[in-house]
C-alpha cells in the first residue's frame, strides 16, 4: 500500500501562490484561563518538507497547530500559512490547509465513502472520491460502516478527509497514537508519500522514533516552550553529546596514552574492557593509536548519541519521563 502514488495532491494554480514560507510561526503565545501554555513560539516550516513538532503531553502542541488552523485565536504573535491569516483569511486558509485533528472521529454509521463525499461538498475542486479511496488502501472498505473499520483504516479516512480538498500543506496531529506498529509503519509510507508529491506536512507527535524516521525538520516543545529547531542530525550534533567506544583487549595498553588524545574526554577501563568518551573525531583517533600499536580490539561497540539524548540534554529529563509527569 504504502508504494501508491500520492500524486493526487500536487497544488494546482488555482490556489493562492504560497508566501516564502508555508507555515509561519512567529511568537506564538496563548493562555488558558491565566495560564500560558504556549510561550513565544517561532519557527518556520519550508515549502515540501515534513516537518515533526514532537513534545511530551500538555507540551502545547495541540494549541500550536490549531492556532495554524485558525481553531484557536492566539493572544500575541503572528500565524501566517501560505502567507494568509488563518483567522482573517480563514476561508483562503481552508483552501490551502488540510487538517487531521486529534481524535477525529466520525459518524459511526457513515461508511467511509460517505464520509469522503460529505467533506468533497465543502471544496471547489475536491478530489475524485473513488480515486482518493484507492489511494489510501481503502477501496476494499468503502461500504463498510466507520465503527467497524480498524484503527488503521480509521485512521486513513481521516487523512483522506485531510486531503480531499487538494491542500498545499496538511497538518496530521498524533496521526499514529493508538496504531499497532505494523499500521503505524504504513502510516509512515503515507506521509512520506503525500511529502513526495510535494504536499508540506506538519506532524504532531510525542513519539521520538516517528519524528526521527520522518522529519526533515523538527521542533521540540516543552511546557509550552520551543527548546529547539533543526534536523533530527543537527538536533543531535547541536547539543554538544559525546560518542562512547567500547572495546576489549588483552594487550598492553596504558589508558594513559588514550586519555592524551585531544579528543577523548574520558576513559574508563573495567578488566580488559576500555570505555572511551569523546568528540566525534575520538573514534578515528582511538582505532588510530591501536592500529599504530599493533593492537586489534575486540568487542568493538560505537555508541552515537540518539535523538532521545539529544532531548534530555536540551530540556533535561527523558520524553517519557516528561510523559509520566504530564499524566
Ligand atoms: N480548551 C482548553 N482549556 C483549558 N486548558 C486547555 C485547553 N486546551 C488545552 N489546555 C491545556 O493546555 C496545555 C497544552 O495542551 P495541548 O493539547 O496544546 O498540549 P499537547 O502538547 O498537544 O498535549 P497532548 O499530546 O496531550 O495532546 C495542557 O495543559 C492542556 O491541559
Amino acid at each position: 500500500m504504502t508504494t501508491r502514488s500520492m500524486r493526487m495532491t500536487a497544488p494546482d494554480d488555482t490556489h493562492p501562490r504560497p508566501g516564502p514560507h508555508a507555515v509561519e510561526v512567529r511568537g506564538l503565545t496563548k493562555a488558558y484561563d491565566g495560564r500560558t501554555v504556549v510561550d513565544d513560539v517561532t519557527f518556520t516550516v519550508e515549502e515540501g518538507e515534513i516537518f515533526a513538532i514532537l513534545g511530551p503531553n500538555g507540551a502545547g502542541k495541540t494549541t500550536t497547530v490549531e492556532s495554524i488552523a485558525g481553531l484557536r485565536t492566539p493572544d500575541a504573535g503572528r500565524v501566517r500559512v501560505c502567507g494568509q491569516d488563518p483567522v482573517a483569511e480563514r476561508g483562503r486558509v481552508r483552501d490551502v490547509l488540510g487538517v487531521q485533528l486529534q481524535e477525529s472521529s466520525f459518524q459511526d454509521k457513515l461508511t467511509a465513502r460517505e464520509i469522503i463525499d460529505t467533506f468533497r461538498g465543502l471544496y471547489p475542486d475536491p478530489l475524485d472520491t473513488e480515486q482518493l479511496l484507492g489511494q489510501l488502501g481503502l477501496d476494499g472498505v468503502a461500504s463498510t460502516r466507520y465503527a467497524k473499520l480498524s484503527g488503521g483504516q480509521q485512521q486513513r479516512v481521516s487523512i483522506a478527509v485531510a486531503l480531499v480538498g487538494r491542500p498545499r500543506v496538511v497538518i496530521l496531529d498524533e496521526l499514529t497514537t493508538g496504531l499497532d506498529p505494523q499500521a503505524r509503519r504504513e502510516t509512515w509510507g503515507l506521509v512520506e508519500d503525500l511529502r513526495d508529491s510535494g504536499v508540506t506536512v506538519l506532524l504532531v507527535t510525542h513519539f521520538m522514533e516517528e519524528a526521527e524516521r520522518l522529519a526533515d525538520r523538527l521542533a521540540l516543545l516543552d511546557r509550552g516552550r520551543l527548546v529547539a529547531v533543526d534536523t533530527p542530525a543537527g538536533l543531535v550534533d547541536g547539543a554538544g553529546l559525546e560518542q562512547q567506544l567500547r572495546f576489549s583487549t588483552t594487550a598492553q595498553l596504558d589508558e594513559d596514552w588514550i586519555r592524551r588524545l585531544p579528543e577523548v574526554s574520558g576513559v574508563n577501563r573495567v578488566r580488559d574492557e576500555f570505555v572511551v568518551t569523546g568528540d566525534e573525531r575520538m573514534l578515528f583517533s582511538v582505532v588510530s593509536l591501536l592500529a599504530a600499536r599493533d593492537i586489534v580490539p575486540g568487542r568493538l561497540q560505537v555508541d552515537q548519541p540518539t535523538l532521545d539524548d539529544a532531548f534530555v540534554a536540551l530540556a533535561g529529563r527523558t520524553l517519557d519521563d516528561a510523559q509520566e509527569v504530564a499524566r
